[in-house]
């Protein structure tokens, strides 16, 4: 990964794990993203209100939240694409980060290989673009357009698009979201494979609970513009929906976003029986 990150290689690292990193103190590791105090407000309403919040390298988090609950709003400010938030301690993300959001938004006008290496300079651009694109099974696409390929190819494209520029911090916006769902779990699989291999610190937002238990070291559940729940995804077995401990997990973050979750609603139904 990249080391130029705005005002972060010195920072303190705040939490007592111990994987250790080569920026950080022997036994912590670093922070790629730091949020404290964050505030955004439109036409005078606080969207996000005094936000703090953590990523470490690495680290892999899902945000989720009710809708306009301002995961968007967060993510927009960590890319740098909104200049007016506010905040008291700050904001201190990367110079290196990119960007999936929902559609691909690939350049019609250019090639696959094309929009992968958009803006990148140098000799070996192409052959970094090719072997992104090997990376996310679209080797011999390279001369395609984008309207040739499927909704999930052109995801593919744009995860590509955003690998070859080696960040260190991924954002995504539901980028799964439209999807069919067999298409989503492929996905889910390419993710995890290719954070894995590139090792960003991810921040996905999703609406989709068990994308986010399935993928992520934590979920984060954002409400109001703060932050609602903080949880670790410590399953000790396979992430699949069959286990007690991932359908337990599953209610409670159901419950922070006010879902009447269905093991609890059959427990309460089971009680009013026995009852
Ligand atoms: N440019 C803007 N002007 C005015 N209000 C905005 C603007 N951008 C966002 N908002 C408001 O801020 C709130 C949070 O929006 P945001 O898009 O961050 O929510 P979200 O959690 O991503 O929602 P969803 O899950 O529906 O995508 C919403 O009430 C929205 O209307």
């Amino acid at each position: 990964m990249a080391t130029h990150a705005r005002g972060l290689i010195a920072t303190e690292n705040t939490t007592g794990n111990t994987t250790g990193n080569a920026d950080g103190r022997p036994g912590e590791r670093r922070e790629t993203v730091r949020i404290t105090g964050l505030v955004r407000s439109f036409e005078g309403r606080r969207v996000l209100d005094g936000l703090d919040l953590s990523i470490h390298a690495d680290e892999f988090v899902a945000l989720i939240g009710r809708s306009g609950s301002g995961k968007s709003t967060l993510l927009r400010a960590l890319a740098g694409l909104d200049h007016e938030v506010e905040g008291t301690g700050g904001l201190s993300a990367p110079d290196h980060v990119s960007v999936v959001f929902q559609d691909a938004r690939l350049l019609p006008w250019k090639r696959v290989l094309d929009n992968v290496v958009l803006g990148l300079a140098g000799a070996e651009a192409e052959e970094r673009g090719r072997a992104a694109l090997r990376e996310v099974g679209l080797e011999g696409r390279e001369r395609a357009w984008p309207i040739e390929l499927s909704g999930g190819e052109q995801q593919r494209v744009s995860l590509a698009r955003s690998l070859v520029r080696d960040p260190e911090l991924l954002l995504a916006d539901e980028p799964f979201g439209a999807l069919d769902a067999l298409t989503r779990l492929r996905m889910h699989g390419l993710l995890r494979r290719l954070c894995e291999r590139h090792r960003p610190a991810v921040l996905l937002v999703t609406h989709d609970v068990d994308e986010a238990i399935v993928l992520a070291d934590r979920v984060v559940v954002l409400d109001q513009g703060r932050i609602a729940a903080d949880i670790t995804v410590d399953l000790a077995g396979p992430r699949t929906p069959g286990s007690p401990e991932y359908a337990a997990l599953r209610d409670r973050l159901l419950g922070h976003l006010g879902v009447e979750a269905p093991a609890r609603r059959e427990r309460a139904e089971a009680e009013e029986t026995r009852a």
